[in-house]
């Protein structure tokens, strides 16, 4: 697989240069600039799959280059690290939909999660792109099977002509999946999308908890309303409130306008609020009193403005669990969780797994692929694989085997190595055993372990050799010795 490219554009020599030797040990191809002109110029000339930016550097000081980056080059992640923080260009910032906002010194194991997150939210936007090429204008594709355009960033209420009920079932349809416990949620879903509940969505990164909430909207009355999602992680603790509830001019250093928060657009309509679990304890306090009052008061305004949303919150964490180690306010889950749904795992769905790759083979076959379905064996492989980036990874291993496939069925030698050998293990039977030396066997249970750990963390060599106690050399090293490329290991996780 070719390396990912990332543009990293920063004039602090020191800073840049130890960010690229960090992510290029991580594998990833890195160039480096000192300034905007640069940036804007090198973006131009090659192509890149994340930007890593300063703000305060030549060139961007009226956040110039931010904009160029988020209008020029929309479909590039960009994350912004920055060693002066302002609240106004935070918001700018994330109004600008940057994916990420990191403050100076950033650790390495920081970067590289938001690098990563970025990564994979790029490849579900590539995807959404595909899936509203390849639907009709009337929003389904001709097939009849419908895709989700779900990783748009807000729909717009134009957008959300869902809302009629005739369509119901359409909707409904459009998100995959008949084994029982997926048909008990669409069920529930259809049951109380039009009641004004709060629900939250628990379950594995990928089983498409962003694509329920948005069920939940489009069958609800508010789907001519916005359905705003507000992403947990993407806002700084500090900044909470501006971002959310807005600001006057004049409220702080820097407020040198009104700004209107994200709430505000949600009037109406329904505010996603994903990865709940991350929010820090001062901004659950912030909530909570939103949720209660269903009212809010813009930084430095007294007056406070009421809205009428609809919150949908998602997260992977196991929420039960921090509420119960007191990491998360169990008021605030109460009030959240008034419907609680949990999205069953990939590997836990039986024959929809077949269902979801076959939806995805038609959705994203190029419309000269002669590629036209899976080998039985191929679909054995399917059924015996962990998934643990659940239905995004499908989607992936779905995309890259269409273009690997030699002929017009996809075979197992098109899926990549980890879906070929489900079970990493290397073990060796008692029998086996005998006839081996005990360095043999030791090398073996080592090869094991280290695929293992390997497939849990994704590839990523800086996470698994903390896991194991070894330094990132040492980890190379051994792999090394085993012949293990960690790269094969990212393949199926790179969704
Ligand atoms: N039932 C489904 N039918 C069709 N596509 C689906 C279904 N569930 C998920 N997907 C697709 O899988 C991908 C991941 O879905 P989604 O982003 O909703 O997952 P998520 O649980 O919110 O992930 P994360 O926890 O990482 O934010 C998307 O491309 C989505 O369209």
């Amino acid at each position: 697989m070719t390396p990912k490219r990332i543009l990293i554009a920063d004039d602090e020599p020191l800073y840049r240069e130890t960010t690229a030797e960090f992510l290029r040990e991580e594998g990833y191809e890195c160039v480096c600039v000192e300034d905007a002109e640069d940036a804007s110029t090198v973006a131009a000339e090659h192509s890149f799959d994340l930007i890593l930016t300063d703000l305060n550097m030549p060139g961007n000081l009226k956040l110039e280059w931010l904009h160029e980056g988020r209008t020029r080059h929309s479909q590039i992640p960009m994350i912004v690290v920055t060693g002066v923080p302002s609240i106004p260009s935070a918001i700018e910032s994330i109004r600008l939909g940057i994916t990420d906002y990191l403050l100076k010194p950033v650790k390495f194991e920081e970067l590289l999660a938001a690098v990563e997150k970025a990564l994979s939210s790029a490849a579900r936007q590539t995807w959404a792109t595909a899936s509203v090429e390849s639907t009709n204008p009337g929003r389904y594709p001709s097939t009849g099977e419908t895709t989700f355009n779900d990783n748009l960033a807000n729909e717009s209420p134009a957008n959300n002509s869902l809302a009629n009920n005739s369509l119901d079932g359409e909707a409904t349809s459009s998100v995959i999946g008949s084994c029982e416990s997926m048909a008990e949620i669409k069920r529930i879903v259809q049951k109380i999308a039009s009641s004004n509940t709060n629900v939250l969505i628990t379950g594995e990164s990928g089983t498409g908890k962003e694509v329920i909430a948005r069920l939940i909207h489009r069958l609800s009355d508010r789907a001519n309303h916005t359905f705003q999602v507000i992403d947990c992680t993407a806002i700084p603790e500090s900044l909470f409130e501006s971002v959310l509830f807005g600001h006057v001019q004049g409220a702080f250093t820097g407020a040198v306008r009104d700004q209107t928060g994200l709430l505000r657009a949600s009037d109406g309509g329904t505010a996603f609020l994903d990865e709940l679990g991350e929010l820090p304890a001062a901004s659950q306090a912030k909530l909570l009193r939103l949720i209660q009052e269903q009212t809010f008061t813009p930084v430095g305004e007294t007056e406070s403005i009421r809205v009428d949303t609809r919150f949908v919150c998602a997260t992977n964490r196991d929420i039960h669990a921090e509420v119960e180690s007191g990491q998360f306010r169990r008021d605030l889950y109460y009030r959240l969780a008034v419907i609680h749904l949990e999205l069953p795992p990939l590997r836990e769905r039986g024959d929809d797994i077949t269902l979801l790759a076959n939806h995805f083979l038609k959705l994203l076959r190029p419309k000269d692929s002669n590629v036209k379905s899976f080998a039985e064996s191929t679909v054995q492989c399917f059924h015996h694989y962990r998934w643990p980036g659940n239905i995004r990874e499908l989607r992936n291993v779905v995309e890259r085997s269409i273009a690997l496939a030699q002929s017009n069925v996809i075979e197992p030698h098109d899926l990549p190595r980890p879906l070929r050998e489900p079970s990493v293990s290397e073990s060796l039977s008692v029998a086996e055993l005998a006839e081996v030396s005990r360095d043999e066997a030791l090398d073996t249970a080592d090869r094991t372990y280290l695929k293992t750990l390997l497939s849990k963390h994704r590839g990523v060599i800086a996470s698994a050799a903390r896991q194991a106690g070894l330094s990132r050399q040492g980890m190379n090293k051994l792999l090394k010795r085993h012949g293990i490329d960690a790269n094969e290991f990212r393949q199926t996780t790179d969704f």
